[in-house]
């Protein structure tokens, strides 16, 4: 890899990912050894596209300790620490944080009482939007706003009622463009440019470089709907993941600018 491959944070899945938490969804059986087979083909797929991956430890005892994207918020060289709002997954922020501090990360941590899962930010530009559902919590949104906007980030808090987390509903193209499927469109979307899709799954992109996205293989139309707009699309099944709540954004953790490296 060279020095300015993108990178990526994952953590491979406890063998009791099938006890992990459902709220939003039926529980449907997941199968474990399916979910390792799926995990290592999508840490493929980054690979294949140039990224590098760092593991966290894997977490046996945390049921949804893959869903990495949830114990940490990146911005720049500066790694803020979740504080889980669910407390089975309290324990999983540990792994991510070693990892973080060895590779020379700047690093603060969300405080109790404010409460973070790292799938309730989306960021895009100066802007970083923060689900406000079961997870995060207004002091988050607090904490965050004073760490971020001297950094010259634009903080908002964005309520939530029908989803687990922001990225469970939305996530934006490279060029910002707002993806989400209009069952669960909430009115306190803030976003002016938005492209329906037609498919719950079909909201969740992983963007790999300005013109190729990583998405569910759950989510056919919208694919061909992205191709048709110009981008190439990486299809991973991520089936039992989903059964578990999560997508495809949940399972890693873009590392943007290494420490000590220019901003890119
Ligand atoms: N960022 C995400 O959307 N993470 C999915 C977390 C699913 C997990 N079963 C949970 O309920 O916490």
């Amino acid at each position: 890899m060279t020095a300015s491959s993108p990178r990526a944070l994952v953590r491979p899945p406890s063998s009791r990912m099938a006890e992990g938490l459902v709220t939003h969804i039926e529980r449907t059986a997941a199968d474990a050894d399916l979910a390792r087979r799926q995990w290592e083909g999508y840490v493929a797929a980054l690979r294949d596209h140039g990224w590098e991956t760092v593991e966290v430890p894997a977490a046996d005892d945390c049921p949804d300790s893959a869903f990495v994207e949830d114990t940490v918020l990146m911005y720049g060289d500066l790694a803020i620490i979740a504080l889980p709002g669910a407390e089975e997954r309290r324990p999983e922020p540990a792994g991510t944080e070693a990892v973080l501090r060895e590779l020379g990360y700047e690093i603060a941590l969300i405080e109790a009482p404010g409460t973070l899962d790292g799938g309730d930010v989306l960021k895009h530009g100066a802007d970083v939007w923060v689900g406000l559902g079961g997870r995060t919590n207004s002091e988050a949104v607090d904490q965050l706003a004073a760490l971020l906007e001297p950094r010259g980030a634009r903080v908002h808090g964005v309520p939530l009622t029908k989803v687990l987390h922001l990225k469970s509903a939305v996530t934006a193209l490279p060029d910002g463009t707002v993806l989400v499927h209009p069952p669960l469109h909430e009115d306190s979307f803030p976003w002016t440019e938005v492209l329906e899709v037609p498919e719950e799954p079909g909201s969740h992109v992983v963007v790999l470089d300005e013109s190729t996205v990583l998405m569910s293989t759950s989510a056919p139309r919208t694919a061909q709907l992205l191709r048709e707009r110009g981008l190439q699309i990486v299809a991973v099944d991520i089936s039992e993941f989903e059964k578990l709540e999560g997508c495809v954004t949940c399972l890693s953790v873009r590392l943007r600018e290494a420490p000590g490296q220019p901003v890119g």
